[in-house]
């Protein structure tokens, strides 16, 4: 899988760890930075890692930031991402199947690196569960991104 990713000056130890784990499973992972702990804004970071994944660059984006917080509402803003915010293995697993989630956000204040690469690995490796009724749930957000997504 082709995996984009990106964090702020407090994401960016995790962000280290997560590609190193990815690139041992095989993966092949787009670094957009940052690369050290001077302070920066993770929108600047949101945005290359979402155009990635809407253009069809990357299958995936993983975003980190301290709480993951300010990374999954930024790339919420862009239409086509579906970024889901993850501290445990069932939400993980869950936004996979129900969501069809395509972007990870992580806290490293929050997370420890092995939860967290536990986390990485179950979001990477569990597949939609298809079906008429995630399906639909998942169509409403797109009429909600084509009715409100030029203002938000
Ligand atoms: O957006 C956030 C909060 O939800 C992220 O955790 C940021 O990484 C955090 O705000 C950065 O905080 P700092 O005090 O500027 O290091």
């Amino acid at each position: 899988m082709k995996i984009a990713i990106g964090a702020d000056h407090a994401g960016f130890r995790l962000k280290d760890d997560i590609i190193r784990a990815l690139q041992a499973e095989g993966h092949v992972v787009e670094d957009f930075g940052c690369h050290c702990a001077d302070s920066i804004d993770y929108p600047d970071y949101a945005l290359p890692v979402c155009e990635q994944v809407v253009s069809g660059k990357a299958d995936r984006g993983i975003l980190i930031c301290g709480t993951g917080i300010g990374m999954s509402i930024a790339a919420n803003k862009i239409p086509g991402i579906r970024c889901a915010l993850a501290g445990d293995l069932f939400s993980a697993k869950a936004t996979r199947e129900h969501n069809d989630s395509n972007v990870l956000a992580l806290g490293e204040r929050v997370v420890g690196p092995g939860v967290a690469l536990e986390i990485v690995k179950v979001w990477i490796e569990t597949e939609f569960s298809q079906g008429p009724r995630h399906q639909g749930r998942i169509d409403k957000i797109k009429r909600l991104e084509d009715k409100y997504g030029a203002r938000s």
